[in-house]
């Protein structure tokens, strides 16, 4: 995959470039592919049933709203992830299993950890352009992530 730093320097300011400070989590650190997008704020049931469908690549952006109080995603859902072929997860909030989902071949990004578990209600909304770190995620667009950063092409 091409870096995020030579995208930029090819792009420039056309690129959206994330400030948000993730961390890995997963074994894969750079991955890139089609965005998909969910807002959901302490409740992970939506997100489950995305990952449960074919990834084809694609890489789910989370906005979680910042949440480092419950974990959104652990290495269940992950491996889910995994299963169903998605390039990678992106989470504006917290995950939990963090020594497994070391070992998962995909790419994880999130703010922190925490064991604490997320609602299950599915309330949230998919498909909706997310703002976060002074970047916007619009559905489709293309994401690339690596250890620099994550960038979006439109
Ligand atoms: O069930 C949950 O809330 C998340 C979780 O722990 C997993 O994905 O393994």
């Amino acid at each position: 995959m091409t870096s995020t730093a030579d995208l930029y320097d090819e792009h420039g300011e056309k690129l959206g470039s994330c400030d948000t400070q993730f961390r890995q989590y997963g074994a894969v650190t750079s991955f890139e592919g089609p965005a998909v997008t969910v807002r959901c704020f302490q409740d992970n049931a939506l997100l489950k049933s995305i990952l449960s469908e074919p990834g084809e690549g694609r890489v789910l952006v989370v906005d979680g709203g910042g949440s480092l109080h419950t974990a959104l995603m652990g290495d269940l859902i992950a491996g889910l992830a995994v299963t169903n072929g998605w390039s990678g997860v992106i989470i504006n909030g917290a995950v939990r299993d963090v020594a497994a989902l070391r070992e998962l071949p995909v790419g994880i990004k999130a703010l922190g950890s925490n064991p604490r578990k997320s609602g299950k209600t599915g309330a949230g909304d998919r498909d909706v352009p997310l703002e976060f770190g002074d970047c916007t995620f619009t559905p489709g667009a293309q994401i690339y992530s690596d250890d620099d950063g994550v960038v979006v092409l439109a």
